[in-house]
């Protein structure tokens, strides 16, 4: 009866009406905005699969690939009521089918997906902000508990990709955990409860003024799990691995940059990094091996080591320096991001500067020693699946008499019980036997190694014998002058740091 106009006008003029006395307000947050997809949306999304409990009559469940876990959410046109602050709110999913498109820039999907939020009018202003911007948080964070951890590499030295990042990434799926890892229970539960401490400890932080940041430096002899111990890090607290190639990188700045381009909630490594640095200056001054050694030269430093004895270096800027690195970790750039932890890693604690290793800079040292009795229990009960009980009373004591003295790694002890893990008692009698002939061995050389690993009398004639082998190839070479006697330099160089230690 009445034309469509009128008709359309009431339909109107009521809404108003109802709207006006209606407690409720409603937001609508479309998968697509534009022709942007809505982040938020997204966030919602996942936000629900967490909070909400398995209520609602219908929920859709998801797996993303290479995802662990299977996330939950709310069919098409359901909803679900939420609580926040104390408030109650009511979410719904509306989907509609899309009207056929005459043209667009690109294909949108079918169906129109977006949620909807009920807020009593009261209530508005007291969350809506503060819960969307919960709801952000907590989405990220289901993310990343959801995904695979990412391993990044600067291996294009500080140049971008087409998207402007400097990192390339990869999942990282390492295995390594803290119950893999062989080393001193105690100190182990010590670096845990260190990194839990550190992961909690936002409010910590933000009270004492310090940035949100932690430092360790892992020591020992190669194959003592120092890189296992990083992996086990990351698994531990789901940290992203950012392991920075320090020779790629050419300049100080470039690598303020690659600082700035990590995200928070990651661990950023510097593996061997007293090679590294040690090269990047060993190129600078390849003409000049004198210079090269004094660099390394306590006297010649000057006072407590703020990095002040390579502050000069840096004016350049052509070079990475000690101090740009130290600015890297500790200057004010540091922080841009939070929550964050490096770990350098070491063959040569002894060689490192001492601007390194003042208080605070590092805040954690962990040596990782040679495998001990602890240790070799935790291997073996990871390798062969014994338990304590397993194994012989009389044999254990053995091997706690022994194992000190040899000296393996546990990077030896695990290939010794890789190669007889199908015979277990081989296993462990011939690992028995190894430890003690290498034991005696030690015992009849007269040295063990120090317990920072330093180089004993007889391995700095093995290594000056081996470095006399590569010299004399090179002069047999000959075919490139000028990097042979970069090398003689280098070995000049090498056999004067070892005699003096
Ligand atoms: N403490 C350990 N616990 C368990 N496995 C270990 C441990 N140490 C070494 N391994 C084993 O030995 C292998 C080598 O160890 P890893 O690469 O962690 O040594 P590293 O200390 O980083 O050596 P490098 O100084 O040469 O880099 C690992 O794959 C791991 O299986
Ligand atoms: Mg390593």
């Amino acid at each position: 009866i009445f034309p469509p106009e009128l008709r359309f006008a009431f339909l109107k003029f009521f809404n108003r009406i109802f709207h006006l006395f209606s407690t409720y307000c409603y937001f609508d947050i479309t998968e697509i905005d534009g022709v942007n997809t809505n982040e938020l949306y997204n966030a919602v999304q996942l936000y629900l699969s967490s909070s909400v409990s398995i209520a609602g009559n219908r929920l859709s469940l998801t797996r993303a690939v290479n995802s662990s876990s299977i996330t939950f959410g709310l069919s098409n046109n359901d909803s679900i009521i939420d609580t926040f602050n104390g408030v109650t709110v009511l979410w719904e999913h509306v989907v509609t089918q899309r009207q056929t498109q005459t043209f667009a820039w690109r294909p949108l999907p079918e169906e129109k997906r977006g949620f909807t939020l009920r807020i009593k009018k009261k209530n508005k202003t007291l969350i809506l902000n503060s819960y969307l911007d919960y709801i952000m948080e907590r989405a990220n964070e289901i993310r990343r508990k959801n995904q695979d951890r990412l391993l990044y590499t600067n291996s294009r030295g500080g140049s971008l990709d087409s998207r402007g990042h400097p990192w390339e990434s990869v999942p990282f799926k390492h295995p390594s955990t803290f119950d893999t890892l062989a080393m001193d229970p105690i100190k182990k539960q010590q670096i845990m409860d260190d990194l839990l401490d550190f992961a909690e400890g936002q409010l910590f932080y933000q009270k004492t003024g310090r940035a949100w940041k932690r430092g360790y430096l892992l020591y020992g002899p190669p194959g003592t799990g120092k890189s296992s111990m990083i992996a086990a890090m990351a698994n531990y607290l789901g940290y992203d691995i950012y392991d920075l190639e320090l020779t790629e990188v050419h300049s100080n700045s470039e690598l303020r940059k690659l600082l700035m381009k990590t995200s928070s909630k990651s661990i950023i490594v510097i593996e061997d990094i007293d090679c590294s640095i040690n090269l990047t200056n060993r190129k600078k001054n390849s003409t000049n091996a004198v210079t090269q050694k004094s660099y390394y030269d306590p006297e010649t430093r000057t006072g407590s080591g703020s990095g002040s004895g390579s502050g000069e270096e840096s004016g350049n800027g052509n070079t990475i320096t000690l101090s740009g690195l130290l600015n890297f970790t500790d200057g004010l750039w540091s922080c841009c991001g939070s929550e964050r932890i490096f770990v350098f890693t070491t063959n040569h604690i002894e060689k490192l500067d001492p601007a390194l290793l003042r208080s605070g800079r590092m805040d954690m040292h962990i040596y990782m020693s040679y495998c001990n009795f602890p240790s070799l229990k935790i291997l073996i009960k990871n390798y062969l699946g014994y338990k304590e009980e397993d194994v012989n009373d009389d044999v254990w004591k053995e091997m706690e008499r022994v194992v000190d003295k040899a000296e393996m790694t546990p990077a030896d002890v695990s290939e010794a019980l890789i190669k007889n893990r199908r015979d277990k008692e081989k296993a462990i009698r011939e690992l028995l036997d190894d430890l003690k002939s290498i034991g005696e061995r030690n015992v009849k050389n007269g040295k063990l190694r120090g317990r920072n690993g330093n180089l004993t009398e007889l391995e700095i004639v093995v290594e000056q014998e081996k470095r006399a082998i590569v010299d004399s190839q090179n002069e047999e070479d000959g075919n490139n002058n000028d990097e042979a006697e970069e090398e003689e330099i280098e070995l000049e160089d090498n056999i004067c740091k070892t005699r003096e230690d």
